[in-house]
């Protein structure tokens, strides 16, 4: 089997310059927010609830547009369609009437760049690299909920974006297996090389993944502290955790993150 690689795997810088956001009710949730995400980097938002880290994922897709400022993909405006986004979410959300495999071909049939064989054969490699070949012929309810955002994230990945976005993918997942899909989505992530941006709640997620944690406070303050994550990769639950310098970069967020929520209050 061939190694994937995200077409232009070079590329995919994320930029967001002086951006100011307000929902219809005008509420304000970002004033001249500016956030530039490098090729290959990856971003986890950390945030109380409410901040806006999922508004500013919708942001950076396109999915809402700024009131003020600029957004943009290597230099091009972001529009949601672009191929060189793919998304994860919360909730899986597959099609229950179509099998794993044809979960996985969808985006790829949408796009509409391969023939049938060549969409089977992607579809096919990407279930190979999330632990599911042998799920193929599945539907989603015979899968676990482990399973299920594994294929999720295959079906995300199978189109070969350069820039993946995430919101809080393995939110709904117990601890156990969701150690085990972080370890997973570094492993893939080391392997295809997309600029990937995660929204997480927790801390010892943020430290395991991220090259940078970006700290939003209370809208609409914005970015209230960036962390460089400066461990070794590979990273493993089995021992990243015990390093000195995650136990630091974790104390440093819980300060921040405890001081972020004190002053809402
Ligand atoms: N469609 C909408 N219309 C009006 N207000 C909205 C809308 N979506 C979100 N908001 C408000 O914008 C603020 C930011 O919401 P957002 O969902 O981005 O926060 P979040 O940090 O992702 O929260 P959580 O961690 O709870 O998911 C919140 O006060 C929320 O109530």
């Amino acid at each position: 089997m061939s190694s994937p690689s995200p077409s232009g795997s070079a590329a995919g810088q994320l930029a967001l310059q002086a951006v100011d956001f307000a929902y219809a009710d005008g509420r304000s949730i970002f004033r001249q927010l500016s956030l530039t995400v490098t090729p290959g980097e990856f971003v986890v938002l950390l945030g109380p609830s409410g901040c806006g880290k999922s508004t500013l994922l919708n942001l950076l897709s396109g999915f809402i547009q700024p009131d003020r400022g600029t957004v943009s993909i290597d230099g091009e405006a972001v529009r949601p369609e672009m191929d060189a986004l793919g998304y994860v979410f919360q909730s899986p959300n597959l099609f229950p009437w179509l099998t794993v495999l044809d979960n996985v071909r969808f985006g790829l049939r949408m796009r509409g760049d391969l023939t049938p064989a060549a969409q089977q054969q992607r579809a096919r490699q990407y279930l190979a690299l999330v632990g599911l070949a042998d799920a193929a012929e599945q539907f989603p309810h015979q899968l676990s909920g482990g399973m299920r955002q594994r294929v999720a994230l295959a079906r995300a990945l199978a189109p070969e974006p350069k820039l993946l976005l995430a919101d809080e993918p393995f939110g709904a997942l117990d601890a156990i297996t969701r150690r085990h899909l972080n370890e997973e989505l570094l492993r893939l992530w080391s392997q295809l090389g997309q600029t990937v941006v995660f929204i997480t709640h927790d801390i010892d997620e943020a430290v395991f993944l991220a090259d940078r944690v970006v700290v939003l406070g209370r809208a609409p303050q914005g970015i209230d502290t960036q962390l460089t994550v400066d461990l070794p990769r590979p990273r493993s639950f089995a021992t990243t955790p015990r390093l000195p310098r995650f136990l630091a970069c974790r104390e440093q967020l819980m300060d921040r993150i405890a001081h972020v929520m004190e002053r809402a209050v």
